[in-house]
């Protein structure tokens, strides 16, 4: 859509109009990132800034009841289009006006020639990182968007992923587009998408490696990586990572009801159009939503945190985790102990794919937490009030469960250059484990299938494959100007907010 199309339906006074003036977007074939970023970014500033403290507005209620009343929501001040405009212009001339007219015409001129792609993709990074401001800034909230980088110079690492492929689209640079794993994204790129290239930081305290391959090693063996199963995204994917991205939250426990309405609305409207069926994080995102406040006549939350699973199983091949921690948490906070353990399970199902490294420690946190806090609170729900949770204890399938989640973490750890397990981990295991009687524990039954041998094989041969890389690893390391796998890696993890919402603002 050219920008004049754009301008349609502005001022954009309610939700509804946010709405239908998106999915005037995405009825184009190149729905304007840079644009969407900014529309989106200013409603959630609005919304969200210097709003701590101020009790429920008059105009927002909570328990909205229906997408009628949602859609009503009021923007104060209504968005106009030329404050819209020139935040659009604003942004296009910083890009433009420090963009070397020799590396985009060299890209532009062969857009098969891969090394010149990649050398304006590291420009392009290279310009948004190099007009970032200083400050440390870093874990805040609310950075995501490119009306943050305009207003503050400031970009948390998934807002300088995306900021890079908006760029790429308003330069005409053709099929450079965002992946997405768990807790990093990157770019890629070239006519069949297959090239890859880091553009932003990862974690804390390491050099990044803007304009360079994605590590081979990392993109095989590492959580971080998804060992090849990222959500590579095209356009209308990347308007839904934007849309995932908005955090409605004003203080640490205070959300904005209109800004989590306007994201519930537009997680629907790409739901509709199919654009969240292979993005099992964004089927996650609205099922939290829903089940603080459900829309009439859609799938319930449970329906959707299963629906992200069967993508996961799918679409990655079952190789990522939250998916089950999004359903695990949904079991946990409705107190349903017996299916949180199992998701739990399956989620340490998932993670024994991996080779724990350093770059992996928020899947790591997420796991401590699991085994040192909401097990051992399952466990101690159940030992206090039998009669409620009867299931658990005397259920030898929880304890199954239990020995799979464990499981997976060891499988994990072995052949892993780090280790995982450490005394930390030992009492609230032995402590959950012993809340089980010994009759219980005799009834767990270990299927040993025909097919137990096969598996026994393809676990031998993963097994090997995880040994070959340990060797690997420390016969270069040991080698006369041994090659040592760099584990600088920037973290880029976000804290999902998944505290429910409460009237604000
Ligand atoms: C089950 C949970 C513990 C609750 N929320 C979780 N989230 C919520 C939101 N979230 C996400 N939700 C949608 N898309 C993305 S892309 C992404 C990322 F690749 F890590 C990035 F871009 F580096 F930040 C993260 C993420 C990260 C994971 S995991």
């Amino acid at each position: 859509m050219n920008r004049q199309g754009a301008r349609d339906g502005f001022p954009l006074r309610t939700v509804g109009q946010v709405r239908q003036w998106v999915e005037a977007q995405l009825a184009t074939p190149e729905p304007d990132l840079a644009l969407l970023s900014i529309v989106v970014g200013q409603l959630e500033h609005q919304w969200t800034a210097g709003k701590v403290g101020s009790g429920p507005a008059a105009e927002s209620t909570v328990g909205l009841g229906g997408a009628g009343a949602a859609s009503g929501l009021t923007i104060e001040p209504p968005l106009t289009w030329p404050l819209i405009e020139a935040s659009v212009a604003k942004f296009e001339s910083i890009i433009r006006s420090y963009c070397d007219s020799l590396v985009l015409s060299a890209a532009l001129s062969a857009p098969e020639n891969v090394s010149a792609i990649r050398a304006l993709i590291k420009h392009v990074a290279d310009i948004i990182w190099n007009t970032l401001s200083k400050s440390h800034y870093k874990d805040r909230p609310h950075l995501q968007s490119i009306y943050s980088y305009l207003t503050g110079n400031k970009l948390d690492c998934f807002g300088v992923a995306f900021a890079v492929v908006a760029s790429c689209q308003l330069l005409e640079v053709p099929h450079v587009h965002l992946a997405l794993s768990e807790d990093h994204a990157w770019v890629v790129f070239g006519a069949e998408g297959t090239e890859t290239a880091e553009v932003t930081w990862h974690g804390k305290g390491n050099e990044d490696k803007r304009g360079q391959p994605v590590d081979i090693h990392k993109a095989k063996t590492s959580w971080l990586y998804l060992a090849g199963q990222p959500v590579v995204c095209d356009r209308h994917m990347e308007v839904a990572a934007l849309v995932s991205s908005i955090n409605p939250a004003v203080s640490a426990n205070v959300d904005s009801v209109e800004c989590g309405v306007l994201q519930q609305e537009l997680l629907w409207l790409l739901y509709d159009h199919g654009h969240l069926s292979k993005y099992p994080m964004a089927l996650g995102n609205l099922a939290d939503l829903e089940e603080i406040e459900s829309s009439l006549g859609r799938p319930s939350c449970q329906q959707i945190f299963d629906q992200a699973i069967r993508v996961n199983r799918d679409v990655y091949a079952n190789h990522h985790v939250y998916p089950y921690t999004y359903q695990a948490g949904y079991h946990y906070r409705l107190k349903q102990y017996k299916a949180a353990l199992k998701s739990w399970a399956n989620a340490a199902e998932v993670i024994k794919r991996y080779c724990y490294s350093k770059d992996d420690e928020e899947i790591y946190k997420e796991f401590l937490e699991i085994a040192n806090e909401l097990i051992p609170h399952t466990v101690k729900a159940a030992s206090l009030n039998p009669q409620a949770y009867s299931e658990v204890l005397q259920d030898p399938e929880c304890f199954a469960s239990i020995l799979q989640f464990y499981d997976g973490i060891c499988c994990w750890e072995e052949g892993s250059p780090t280790p995982v397990l450490h005394i930390g981990w030992a009492k609230p295991m032995v402590s959950t484990c012993s809340k089980f009687e010994a009759e219980v524990r005799a009834r767990v039954e270990i299927p040993k299938e025909a097919s137990e041998d096969k598996e026994d094989e393809e676990e031998e041969e993963e097994a090997e494959g995880k040994l070959n890389i340990q060797r690997a690893h420390e016969h270069r390391a040991s080698a006369p100007g041994g090659f040592l796998l760099n584990n600088n890696y920037f973290k880029c993890g976000r804290n999902p907010s998944s505290s429910p919402r409460s009237s604000s603002s």
